[in-house]
């Protein structure tokens, strides 16, 4: 049965942060995600997670100035200094919080940049973390993110792509983080797509299309699609990153019959 976790950066936004923690155990999910730990001591943040009962199952490596609109910065070429400052700072959290799964969001390519350079430092940044999340028995995720309607320009938009790192860099530790949304957008074809590239998945996320929000508001047949991870075997977790349509307790209609 898939294990469902709950994005804490979307949902149950109607408290502040740290009392999502208990809702999310009181909704019956098992495990979070959320984007950032960074805003918060990691010892605030472990006592959530254990006074919930909760495992934190993923958050990115540091993404540069987010709220400037920076979505990562392991393709920027002037950036390397400050992405291998990110990983120690990340490995910190993720030793405090017991997580053991880190992704590293590729970032957008500024006009300026050639393919060829973002890509090249994209690949070289990705395999020094890798390396050294390995030493710590750490998974390293790259996500594919849609270039159509959330973020144009980012580097890795498409699993083929993320596939090219993998396949480039051989290393035993890096895995594709696959949300359903996104793939939605840009390739479609999700339950053929999820058996292809299984092995090479270390996290699902999902919400419907169009609208990010929660299934049943869109296109995907959610109830096939989840059964259809549950019958190939995924041991990985399945982080619900979707923008509630309403109340975000209302929203958790999809839940049922897998909590
Ligand atoms: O936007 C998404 O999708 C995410 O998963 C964010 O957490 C960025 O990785
Ligand atoms: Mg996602």
């Amino acid at each position: 049965m898939p294990r469902f976790a709950a994005n804490l950066s979307m949902l149950f936004t109607e408290v502040d942060f740290t009392e999502r923690f208990a809702r999310a155990r009181a909704a019956g999910f098992e495990g979070v995600e959320y984007l950032f730990p960074y805003a918060y001591p990691s010892d605030l943040l472990a006592r959530l997670l254990n006074d919930n009962n909760l495992t934190q199952v993923l958050f990115n490596l540091p993404p540069g100035d987010w709220d400037a609109g920076e979505r990562g910065i392991a393709c920027l070429p002037d950036r390397v200094e400050e992405f291998r400052a990110g990983v120690d700072q990340a490995l910190d959290y993720a030793r405090a919080l017991g997580c053991r799964q880190l992704n590293c969001l590729a970032g957008l390519r500024p006009a300026t940049l050639d393919e060829d350079t973002a890509w090249q430092t994209l690949v070289a940044n990705v395999d020094y973390a890798a390396e050294r999340l390995a030493a710590e028995g750490i998974t390293l995720c790259l996500e594919a993110i849609n270039s159509r309607v959330d973020m144009p320009g980012f580097v890795l938009d498409t699993s083929g792509k993320v596939m090219s790192v993998i396949e480039e860099l051989d290393g035993s530790n890096i895995r594709l983080q696959y949300d359903l949304y996104h793939m939605q957008i840009m390739e479609g074809d999700l339950i053929r797509s999820l058996e292809c590239l299984l092995p090479w998945i270390g996290h699902i996320q999902f919400a419907d299309n169009p609208g990010r929000h929660e299934p049943g508001t869109g296109e995907i047949n959610f109830s096939n699609v989840f059964a259809a991870i549950d019958g190939m075997g995924y041991e990985g977790w399945v982080g619900a990153e979707y923008r509630p349509s309403a109340e975000t307790s209302d929203t958790l209609g999809w839940f049922d019959g897998w909590s």
